[in-house]
């Protein structure tokens, strides 16, 4: 059996009264599930499909977007178009594919947001609402949706944040994954929903470029680091914010989706592995590239953003009910990056 796209779903017309929502256990028998997880995934987190694939084979992991993935994506699994916001479309591909476990990615992220807060409103909370939550309820799939450190904000603790502590996020991004997060456990505890929900720290990886969010310098750096060997950073030295590599992000995501139920004590974790500072980065980056010219560039209402945000993450809960542990620290995430990029910039190269 293979898998849905991700990240659509159509709503169950909310007029229904709540007794006889389609998907209450007396209406809505359970649906079949393969003996294989049938797992969607969204192509924007890079790399999400290799560890997938190598679970649960290729055939039996879907890829969607609105835009055309890289060659080397496309052709090594199965890939369709599916818009968040076309409910019928996404409908039948859940229906017709079978899918059994959904990975729900499709979002704007925090700067983009604030950007076009109509579409972030609709991708984010129309999207995720009433089609992702409805269709995994009336489908009985096992949900994933990513939360993030900016479902938190300026009243939160911030050093460090805990799962549970006030969330009053002041971007249309965090009040969205607020109430992803909300929606789904919602729907966890009043219709069985499976949901599992991971707050990831800034996601840093050599194979994409950054989404519009307000980490993106953490990749940034390394790209300009060797094409130019300068980096102008819009957040001040100091900024400390909590960061992860792709491939502890989606060792969780998978560990979390394989836990047995009776392991979770909670539907949404925070997740972490390091927390740094430009200044902090940029020193591991010099180790590599000596020449690197740091400038500092503040943009307000990136810095406002993130100075509302953790500076660390309290994952104390993940790693106790369900073995979370990271393998990646700053040191490690500079040495991979490299290795992977190559850190011969063009500057070290015309001298
Ligand atoms: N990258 C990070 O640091 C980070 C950290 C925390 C959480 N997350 C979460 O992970 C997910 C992916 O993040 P990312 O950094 O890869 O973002 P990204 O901006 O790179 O990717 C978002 C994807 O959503 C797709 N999309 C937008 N509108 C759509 C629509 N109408 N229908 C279908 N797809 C649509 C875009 O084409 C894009 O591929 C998001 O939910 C984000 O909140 C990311
Ligand atoms: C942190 C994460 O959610 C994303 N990279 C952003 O900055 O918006």
């Amino acid at each position: 059996p293979s898998i849905p796209c991700p990240s659509l779903l159509p709503s169950i017309h909310a007029s229904i009264h709540p007794s006889i929502h389609p998907f209450h256990p007396s209406i809505h028998p359970p649906s079949i599930i393969p003996s294989i997880p049938s797992i969607p995934i969204h192509p924007s987190i890079p790399g999400t499909l290799s560890p997938s694939w190598k679970r649960f084979g290729k055939n039996n992991v879907i890829l969607s977007d609105i835009r055309k993935p890289a060659d080397n994506v496309f052709y090594s699994g199965p890939f369709i178009f599916a818009d968040i916001l076309d409910y019928k479309n996404l409908r039948e591909i859940v229906v017709n594919n079978r899918i059994t476990w959904l990975f729900h990615y499709s979002a704007l992220l925090s700067a983009v947001g604030e950007a076009n807060v109509p579409l972030a409103r609709a991708v984010n909370i129309t999207g995720m609402l009433h089609n992702v939550l409805d269709i995994a309820a009336e489908h009985n799939l096992r949900l994933f949706v990513p939360s993030t450190i900016g479902a938190f904000g300026p009243t939160s603790p911030r050093d460090p944040t805990p799962d549970l502590c006030i969330q009053r996020p002041r971007t249309i991004y965090g009040v969205s994954k607020v109430h992803a997060e909300l929606m789904g456990e919602y729907y966890h505890y009043r219709y069985g929903l499976d949901f599992r929900c991971l707050r990831y720290p800034g996601i840093i990886s050599a194979d994409s470029q950054p989404g519009g969010g307000t980490t993106d310098y953490a990749v940034q750096i390394f790209h300009d680091a060797i094409k130019t060997g300068k980096f102008k950073c819009y957040l001040r030295p100091d900024t400390r914010l909590p960061m992860m590599y792709i491939d502890d992000c989606l060792k969780a995501t998978l560990e979390i989706m394989e836990a047995p139920a009776e392991a979770l004590t909670m539907r949404t974790y925070n997740i972490s592995a390091m927390s740094f500072t430009p200044e902090e980065l940029a020193q591991e980056v010099q180790k590599y590239v000596p020449e690197l010219e740091m400038s500092y560039n503040v943009d307000q209402v990136r810095q406002a953003i993130a100075d509302s945000w953790p500076m660390n993450f309290d994952d104390s809960n993940a790693r106790r009910d369900w073995g979370w542990k990271h393998d990646y620290d700053l040191a490690e995430l500079v040495t991979t990056m490299f290795s992977y990029l190559g850190s011969d910039s063009r500057i070290a190269q015309a001298n």
